[in-house]
């Protein structure tokens, strides 16, 4: 099996790489387009290649080799390759973000190349994905979730843990109003500021010796994935004393992207797909579909499997300030993507009845906000 040097190596000549020169494409080396891998077939030669894009991030790269080993495990007889791009989100770290649109500057480039066929799949955080999909594009699978919860991590050398023994006046770093909203409210005393960049970026910021930030509030499954689980301190839902925080939409699960009609890639993804984690993350988009309106909004959720086919679903609105906020909870009988799109559904009329609207009103009138930082 390759190692994560040849995968990285292999992906930094991809055709898809904008810095390499037009001879250099046309090498020996180049992927073969999809149409000419069907001329292949047609002519009974075997050889079958997945083009698996990704973004360029260490997490995002690690991701697509996650899913890469688990395709060589149940089709050890397709050839796979990488190709890590870099996005406009990741060119435009400083840039005013909501400028471009939200979500999709994260994934923009690479479904254009998944529609032109220079890509089969594209691997994402489904948290980093838009509710709405281009047309032509769809999710093939959710696979299995990591944890989806929230974690602190303290600067080095820190002698606290948690959010509850931080000294008043302490900053937390995060750019997601959904987890300074929430946070702000149970620990009033604490502040907030932005941090930018990669996981690896926004952890070098904290450590640095003239840093302002007490900690980091970051996914657990990005840390985890970087096997840096190691600096988690504390882990943070609903039932953590002193009041934790619901996490985002999708979070912690990763999602395959193909190009609708494309069903030999999707029989193929039909293996690696979780039913839990497609159900859960099912109902959580359709909760933030109904209540975004086009627009990013601090939503929080919490899924838990009670038992087989029984989802408790807990979801909160905050106001950017974090002095207003709606919960609801509702547990259904989840059976099938039906059943789960109805609980999101129903959950978000819920948290509307229950006063969401008014808050969701002042931010759509306060846009433009950027939900998650993308920067995994
Ligand atoms: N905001 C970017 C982002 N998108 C997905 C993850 C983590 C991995 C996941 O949720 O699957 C992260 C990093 C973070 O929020 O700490």
């Amino acid at each position: 099996m390759a190692t994560h040097e040849q995968l990285t190596s292999t992906s930094s000549r991809s055709i898809l790489d904008p810095t390499i020169s037009t001879e250099e494409k046309s090498s020996k080396d180049a992927v073969p387009s999809t149409a000419l891998e069907r001329k292949a077939e047609d002519a009974g030669i075997t050889t079958s290649k997945l083009n698996i894009g990704t973004r360029r991030s260490a997490l995002a790269v690690i991701q697509a080799e996650m899913v890469l080993k688990a395709l060589q495990k149940v089709h050890p007889e397709i050839e796979y390759e990488i190709h890590a791009m870099a996005t406009m989100g990741d060119k435009n770290q400083t840039t005013a973000l909501h400028d471009f649109g939200a979500k999709s500057l994260w994934t923009h480039e690479l479904e254009a190349q998944l529609l032109e066929g220079k890509l089969d799949i594209i691997v994402h955080c489904l948290k980093d994905m838009p509710t709405q999909l281009p047309e032509k594009c769809i999710i093939g699978c959710i696979m299995e979730r990591e944890d989806p919860r929230d974690a602190v991590v303290m600067k080095t050398k820190s002698e606290y843990k948690s959010l509850a023994e931080l000294p008043a006046g302490s900053v937390v770093g995060t750019s997601s109003v959904r987890r300074s909203a929430q946070v702000k409210a149970k620990y009033p005393d604490l502040k907030f500021k932005d941090v930018r960049g990669n996981v690896g970026t926004r952890l070098s910021k904290l450590d640095a010796e003239d840093g302002q930030y007490a900690c980091l509030i970051l996914a657990a499954a990005g840390l985890l994935r970087l096997d840096l689980g190691g600096r988690i301190t504390q882990y943070l839902d609903s039932k953590t004393p002193g009041g934790g925080l619901l996490h985002a939409v999708g979070q912690g699960a990763l999602a395959i992207e193909v190009r609708e009609g494309d069903e030999k890639t999707m029989h193929i993804l039909s293996e690696l797909a979780d039913q839990d984690a497609t159900l859960a993350g099912t109902a959580e988009r359709s909760l933030m579909r109904m209540l975004e309106g086009g627009c990013s909004v601090p939503i929080g959720v919490e899924t838990t499997w009670i038992e087989k086919g029984k989802l408790l679903m807990k979801a909160i609105v905050v106001s950017l300030d974090g002095t207003e906020s709606v919960e609801a909870e509702r547990l259904g009988e989840i059976l099938n993507v039906k059943d789960a799109d109805e609980l999101g559904w129903t959950l978000a009329q819920d948290l509307v009845e229950k006063g969401a609207a008014k808050i969701l009103e002042a931010i759509n009138l306060n846009r433009p906000i950027i939900k998650e930082g993308g920067g995994a």
